[in-house]
Order: C-alpha cells, then structure tokens, then sequence
C-alpha cells in the first residue's frame, strides 16, 4: 500500500516527523513537498495527494496544515475523496471503520507531536467494517 502525504508551511516539519514514523515501519510513502517551510498555499498540496489518490496510485494520504482544517475543505471537494480532520485518537479509529476515511488531515498547530503519531498509526491500522457503514458511503458517493 503507498500513501501520499504533503504539507503546507504550517505542517512542514510534523510532515518530515510523520514520515520518518512510518518509513520505520515499513509503510511506502510518497512526499508530495513542499520541499522547505517557505509559506505555500495549502489548496496545491491537497489537490497532488487526492489526485495520487483518484489516479489509483496511492491508496491512502496524509494532509497537514497549521489547524488541518483547509487541507480538509479542499480534498473533500474531490469526488472519491472522504478526508477526516482529527484530533483524537477515537476519531482516528471510528472515521476509517465508519466513514472509511481515505486522507487523514492533522492540525500541526493544535495537536503534538506524539498524539499526531498516535492518530497517524491509529487510522492507519483500523479497517472500514462496511455493512450498514457501506450503504452510507455509498450515499456520499
Ligand atoms: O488552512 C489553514 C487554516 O484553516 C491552515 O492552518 C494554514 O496552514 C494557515 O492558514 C496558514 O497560515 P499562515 O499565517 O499563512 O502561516
């Protein structure tokens, strides 16, 4: 499985912390930048990972921005894409068995460093349970 991950300023550096987390682990990661904390616009950096996404390349992506909040308003104007902001580890959880959550989107302003990692391996490791949690998505779709 390849996750894509990308940032703006704001989310530049837990970006690099999440990377080296999970490249630890084993997980393919694809850095969509930006390359340096130099101030970027959160919109381009959602659209390359949702389209790494709708392109099939990625199953998975991660999108930080200072409060996570733009990110997620940009992707999930993306057909196909069901990006979660999260700040809490029971949200982690229940927004990929429920919502089957595609994009992860953090707050690096909000939340540390080590709860982002907890949500980060959290989500990763939950799987959607379908059923009624199917029929409803389907809805979104
Ligand atoms: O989209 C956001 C706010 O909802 C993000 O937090 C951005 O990172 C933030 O707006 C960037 O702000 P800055 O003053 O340009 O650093």
């Amino acid at each position: 499985m390849q996750i894509a991950i990308a940032s703006d300023h704001g989310g530049f550096e837990l970006k690099h912390t999440i990377i080296d987390h999970l490249q630890n682990q084993g997980y393919d990661i694809v850095d969509y930048g930006p390359n340096s904390n130099e101030s970027v616009d959160y919109p381009d950096y959602s659209k390359k990972v949702t389209a790494s996404i709708t392109n099939n390349e990625s199953q998975l992506g991660i999108l930080i921005c200072g409060t996570g909040v733009g990110m997620s308003i940009t992707a999930n104007k993306v057909k196909g894409i069901r990006a979660s902001l999260v700040s809490d580890v029971y949200t982690a959880k229940v927004t990929r068995e429920h919502n089957n959550s595609n994009v992860l989107c953090l707050g690096a302003r909000v939340i540390g460093d080590s709860l982002a990692l907890l949500i980060v391996d959290t989500w990763l490791q939950a799987e959607f349970e379908g059923g009624r949690h199917a029929v409803r998505v389907d809805k979104i779709e």
